[in-house]
């Protein structure tokens, strides 16, 4: 098989880029014509990662019993074919066949490398196996296939890949459930372990390695529209698609390694990318001639009377920030912790280049009639509003609107104000847009819902999570349903979940904000989105740096040639607890790892 020339930048982008399933269709096209053999290099591929993946739980493939669940389209042939392998090293292999029919040569090399193969679906016609049998013996037959299922080492998920169209229905639907239920895993324990750190072996039940996408996950929009098959390791194929990289499909994929098929990906649209390779554009670098003003100050009105450590927290993290200054404005006792935790803090009002709003204020749930902060932060707010003078708006500093802000934001602003919302802020400020949202239906649909907050607002939107997801003004793509590329960050290992780590995220935001060209980001809303999210990597990097852990919410994915043998792939040290001073305490090294990363 051939190898695959790729340069850094390729393999940074086929890393980083997610492509719907259109257009990765669009790019097999050429490869297909030219008769590369792409099902057998996925197949081949599939059927080393099963060996190792099998070695690193102690079992040698010619003692295990493999499970295929294959599906009639080309995902089952990719399954089928990789299965075949296994068995011709010597595994037990059962083929489920779940749908009517299945790749017949696919079949053939299983059958012939001694695979049995158990039919689901009375109506089916496969070749070389029985058909015509009745309801009844189908309901056995699905249990039986279940109990060998749970009892296997290994079960292959072969039933949909790019092809599947909704929730998961029929016979795959009912395996998956039947499976999902005896194998005592849940939805959590995926969530639990995104794909920097997923347990194998777990619990007595079987690995699970999904072929091209896990079976049931909504593959372009990385929604879970219903029962699907969580994985352990995903192998997928010519390029990431949008699953592999959005919550909360993406924690069910596991382990994620891309085969490199040589797709032309060049110019291609993807619909979503990691900011990973573009952080370091957003730190601009002290300059022989710079002074503390020109290198970027920062205003804070953050904190108050019940919660001063966030106004302390906020600020240390933007001072730490790479900045010449920060401007403390708050009420005077807390202003006096500011400066006594942090004496190169300024509490006098002056020019800033960006501000940071709301970390530590009450909402209006919880403020008292005339609480001062949010008197303050409500008239600054009000200067961004595109309804009451636009052209202000236009001029104003950019600004992160957090916390307690995020219901003093005007209804239409320009996409300079950054908001910062976690799950909870972003269905309160949909309620207050008038969308009937919960915070169930934002973890649902994350990307959905912070892109509705986008359209209706004009702000760009961080949706803080796990992954962190960052909407804002982005190169329209291609076609008719307008829709915008999202970058996602997933830096942040799971220690980042502690009180007071959103403050620093705000004071990172503000210095990052305050540090491009003075007037550069108002009039070009993609970057702002770039420095949005590239503030949400660096505090996710400085977690992983303060917890000493690589396990992180979203890791690029493993590459993989298709001429290429077994990779070893370690697991990241699980990391140790920390508080969020920690995390302002290693922001200077994050910046330097940012940008070591861009070298
Ligand atoms: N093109 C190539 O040569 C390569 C493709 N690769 C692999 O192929 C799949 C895509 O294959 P495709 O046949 O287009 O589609 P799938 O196999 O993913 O899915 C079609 C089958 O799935 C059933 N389906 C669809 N939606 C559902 C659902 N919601 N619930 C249950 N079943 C569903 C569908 O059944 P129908 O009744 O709708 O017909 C089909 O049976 C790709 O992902 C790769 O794995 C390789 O990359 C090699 C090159
Ligand atoms: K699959």
């Amino acid at each position: 098989m051939r190898m695959i020339q790729r340069s850094e930048k390729r393999a940074q982008d086929l890393r980083n880029r997610a492509f719907s399933a259109e257009t990765v269709r669009g790019m097999e096209h050429p490869l297909l014509e030219r008769g590369v053999p792409l099902m057998r290099m996925a197949a081949q591929t599939t059927a080393q990662e099963a060996i190792r993946l099998l070695e690193k739980n102690g079992i040698h493939v010619n003692e295990a019993n493999v499970v295929l669940l294959a599906g009639a389209g080309n995902n089952g042939g990719d399954g089928l074919y990789a299965a075949a392998a296994l068995a011709g090293r010597g595994a037990t292999l059962t083929v489920i066949a779940v749908g009517k029919s299945l790749h017949s040569s696919a079949l053939l090399a299983c059958m012939q490398a001694g695979g049995k193969v158990l039919v689901l679906d009375p109506e089916s016609r496969i070749p070389g196996t029985s058909n015509g049998f009745g309801l009844g013996e189908a309901g056995e037959r699905l249990e039986a296939a279940l109990d060998i299922a749970i009892e296997s080492d290994l079960v292959i998920d072969a039933m949909t890949g790019i092809g599947a169209r909704g929730p998961l229905r029929g016979l795959p639907a009912t395996l998956a459930q039947g499976f999902m239920k005896r194998a005592g895993r849940t939805d959590q324990e995926n969530d639990d372990h995104t794909n920097g750190t997923v347990p194998t072996g777990h619990s007595g039940a079987p690995l699970v390695l999904a072929v091209d996408t896990p079976s049931g996950v909504g593959v372009d929009d990385g929604t879970l529209p219903g029962i699907h098959v969580p994985a352990d390791v995903t192998m997928t194929f010519g390029a990431l698609k949008p699953c592999a990289m959005l919550p909360p499909a993406s924690y069910a994929c596991g382990k994620v390694i891309l085969v490199d098929f040589g797709f032309d990906i060049d110019g291609v649209t993807p619909a979503c990318e990691s900011i990973g390779p573009h952080v370091s554009s957003a730190i601009r670098l002290p300059r022989a001639k710079d002074a503390k003003y020109s290198r970027g100050v920062v205003g804070l009105i953050t904190g108050s009377a019940r919660f001063p450590g966030a106004a302390v927290l906020s600020s240390k993290a933007a001072a730490r920030a790479n900045v010449g200054m920060i401007r403390y404005l708050g009420p005077a006792a807390v202003a006096g912790s500011v400066v006594s935790a942090l004496p190169e803090a300024v509490a006098a009002k002056g020019h800033v280049q960006a501000w940071v709003v709301g970390s530590g204020v009450p909402d209006a749930q919880h403020a008292q009639a005339a609480d001062e902060q949010r008197t303050a932060i409500r008239s600054l707010l009000g200067n961004y509003d595109l309804g009451r003078d636009a052209d202000r708006a236009m001029n104003m500093p950019p600004i992160c609107v957090d916390a307690g802000a995020l219901d003093l934001l005007p209804r239409h602003v320009p996409g300079h104000v950054v908001l910062t919302p976690h799950a909870g802020e972003l269905a309160s400020l949909l309620r207050r847009l008038d969308e009937d949202t919960t915070r169930e239906t934002v973890e649902d649909s994350p990307i959905d819902c912070a892109a509705r907050v986008h359209d209706l607002t004009g702000a760009t939107v961080l949706l803080k999570g796990a992954v962190t997801a960052v909407l804002g003004a982005a190169p329209r793509q291609t076609g008719d349903d307008h829709t915008t590329t999202v970058r996602i960050c997933g830096s942040g290992p799971a220690w980042l979940a502690t009180a007071g780590s959103g403050d620093v995220l705000a004071g990172i935001m503000g210095a990052l904000l305050a540090q491009q060209d003075e007037g550069s980001l108002q009039h070009d809303p993609e970057k702002v989105a770039l420095t949005a999210a590239s503030a949400a990597y660096i505090h996710g990097l400085a977690g992983q740096i303060a917890s000493g852990t690589t396990a992180c919410g979203w890791q690029p994915p493993f590459l993989m040639d298709p001429a290429e043998s077994i990779l070893t792939l370690d697991d990241p040290h699980a990391g140790h607890p920390i508080i969020a001073s920690d995390i302002v305490e290693a922001i200077p090294e994050a910046f330097e790892r940012a940008m070591e990363q861009a070298r």
